[in-house]
C-alpha cells in the first residue's frame, strides 16, 4: 500500500517580503513537483521504524518508532483536524532525532526540512512505522517555493490516510481534494513552513496547494483568472540563500526605519494590485496583449528596486538584471532573494534568437536558465495497493 502526493512550486509576481507585513502579493504554481511517497509495512514485516528518504540528496534518516514515542512529549491534545504550530518543548525534541543523523555540512539546512517532516508526520499519523520518499523536480533554496511544495504534498499524503478526508482508494492516477480539505493541507503545510521559514506569509504553501494564480493578502487568496499569455524565463543564480535569513533581515530593517519600510510596503500592495488587474483584464488583441506586457513589465522593475529598498537583492541578482535590460527585457528576482532565481518576462513577440542570446550571455556567468508551466495544478494525490 503506498499513497503519493506531489504539490508545484511557484513563482511569485510581485510582493514577496512585503506580503510578510500585510501587503498583497501575486504568485503562480509551475509544473515542476515535489513529490512524497509513503509506504507502510505489512504486519509480517514486523517494522517498527519511521524512515525518510530524501532521494535526490541520497539522504536517508530512520528512528524506531518506540525512540519517537519516548523523546517526543504526549501529542494527545493535537488533532488532525485542528493545525496545530510546533511547540519549544517539540522542537526542542524533534532536534535531537534530528541530530542523531549527522546532516553532511554542505547539507545542513536540510535539518529544518527533517524537523517539519517529523512535526508534520507525528502531529497528523501518529507515532507509526512508515517509509516516507521524497524526491523533487524544484531546486532547494532559489525562491522557487521547495520549502511550501514539501510541505504541502507531506501534509496531503499524510491527511490522506487520516479520517478527516475522504478520497476514492480504487482511483487511477492522479485525484484532487475537495474544497475543505485542501484547506486542512494548506494549514497543515503552514505549521510547517513555520519551522522552515520561521515567520512565513503563507503565499507559498497557499499556491502549490491550490494551483494556477492567486492574489495573496494576510491570508486571504482570490484566484486570478486569466487569458493572457504570460512567459517567465527562470534564471538560477545558484547563490544558495535562506529563506528564514532573508525575511528576519527585513523586519530588522523594518523595526530600523518603520516609516521608510511602511512606504515601501504600501507601494507594493499598489504593485501587486495592478498588477491583477493588468493580467486579469481580457485581451482582445495583440496590441491589447502587448500594452499588457508594458505594463507588467514596468511593475517588475518597480517591485524590483522596492526589493532593492528592503535589502534582498544580490551581485548576481543585478547581473542578471543588467543582462537582460540590455535587450530591452525587466526582471525581478522570485521567492526570498538574496541569490537564488529570477524572472525575466518574455514578451509574445519576441524573437526566438533574441532568447537564444540572452540564455547564452545569462549562462555564461555560471546561471542555469529554464522556462516553467506557469498556472498549472495544485496537490494532487495517488494510491496504490489499497483494495
Ligand atoms: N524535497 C525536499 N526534501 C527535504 N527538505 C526540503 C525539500 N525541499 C525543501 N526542503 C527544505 O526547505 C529548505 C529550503 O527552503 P527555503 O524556504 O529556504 O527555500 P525555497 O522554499 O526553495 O525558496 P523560497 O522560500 O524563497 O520560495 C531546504 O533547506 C530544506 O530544509
Ligand atoms: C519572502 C516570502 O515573501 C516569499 C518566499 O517565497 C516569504 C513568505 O511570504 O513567507
Ligand atoms: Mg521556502
Amino acid at each position: 500500500m503506498e499513497v503519493r502526493a506531489r504539490a508545484p512550486g511557484k513563482i511569485i509576481l510581485a510582493g514577496e517580503h512585503a506580503v510578510v507585513h500585510g501587503s498583497t502579493a501575486m504568485a503562480a504554481a509551475i509544473d515542476l513537483y515535489t513529490y512524497v511517497s509513503l509506504g507502510f509495512p505489512t504486519p509480517n514485516e514486523n517494522d517498527d521504524t519511521l524512515k525518510l528518504h530524501l532521494k535526490d540528496m541520497d539522504l536517508e534518516f530512520s528512528w524506531p518508532v518506540g525512540k519517537i514515542k519516548e523523546v517526543i512529549p504526549d501529542l494527545g491534545s493535537v488533532t488532525v483536524s485542528s493545525p496545530t504550530p510546533c511547540s519549544l518543548e517539540i522542537a526542542r525534541a524533534i532536534s535531537i532525532l534530528v541530530e542523531e543523523h549527522k546532516i553532511p555540512e554542505a547539507k545542513v539546512g536540510l535539518a529544518s526540512g527533517v524537523s517539519a517532516f517529523l512535526w508534520l508526520y507525528t502531529a497528523i499519523h501518529g507515532c507509526k512505522p512508515a517509509k516516507a520518499v521524497v524526491t523533487s523536480e524544484l531546486p532547494l533554496g532559489s525562491g522557487l517555493g521547495s520549502s511550501a511544495a514539501f510541505c504541502v504534498a507531506l501534509s496531503a499524503a499524510l491527511l490522506a490516510l487520516s479520517d478527516s478526508v475522504n478520497l476514492d482508494f480504487s482511483h487511477q492516477g492522479w485525484q484532487v481534494f475537495g474544497e475543505s480539505e485542501l484547506e486542512l493541507v494548506n494549514k497543515w503545510a503552514l505549521e510547517g513552513e513555520k519551522i522552515i521559514h520561521g515567520k512565513p506569509s503563507g503565499i507559498d504553501n497557499t499556491v502549490s496547494t491550490y494551483g494556477n494564480m492567486i492574489k495573496f493578502r494576510s491570508g486571504e487568496l482570490t484566484r486570478i483568472n486569466t487569458n493572457m499569455p504570460l512567459k517567465m524565463l527562470i534564471t538560477n543564480t545558484k547563490v544558495g540563500r535562506n529563506t528564514k535569513a532573508l525575511v528576519a533581515g527585513v523586519s530588522e530593517r523594518t523595526l530600523r526605519h518603520p516609516s521608510a519600510m511602511s512606504s515601501v510596503f504600501n507601494a507594493v500592495d499598489s504593485i501587486s494590485n495592478e498588477m491583477a488587474s493588468v493580467i486579469q483584464a481580457p485581451v482582445s488583441d495583440d496590441l491589447a496583449i502587448t500594452e499588457k506586457e508594458e505594463k507588467l513589465e514596468e511593475l517588475m522593475e518597480m517591485n524590483q528596486g522596492l526589493l532593492l529598498c528592503m535589502g534582498v537583492s544580490h551581485a548576481s541578482i543585478e547581473t542578471v538584471l543588467r543582462t537582460t535590460l540590455k535587450y530591452k527585457l525587466s526582471s525581478k528576482l522570485t521567492g526570498a532573494g538574496g541569490g537564488g532565481c529570477v524572472l525575466t518576462l518574455l514578451p509574445t513577440l519576441l524573437s526566438g534568437s533574441v532568447v537564444d542570446k540572452v540564455v547564452s550571455e545569462l549562462e555564461s556567468n555560471g546561471f542555469q536558465c529554464f522556462t516553467a508551466g506557469i498556472g498549472g495544478n495544485g496537490m494532487e494525490i495517488s494510491f496504490t495497493g489499497f483494495s
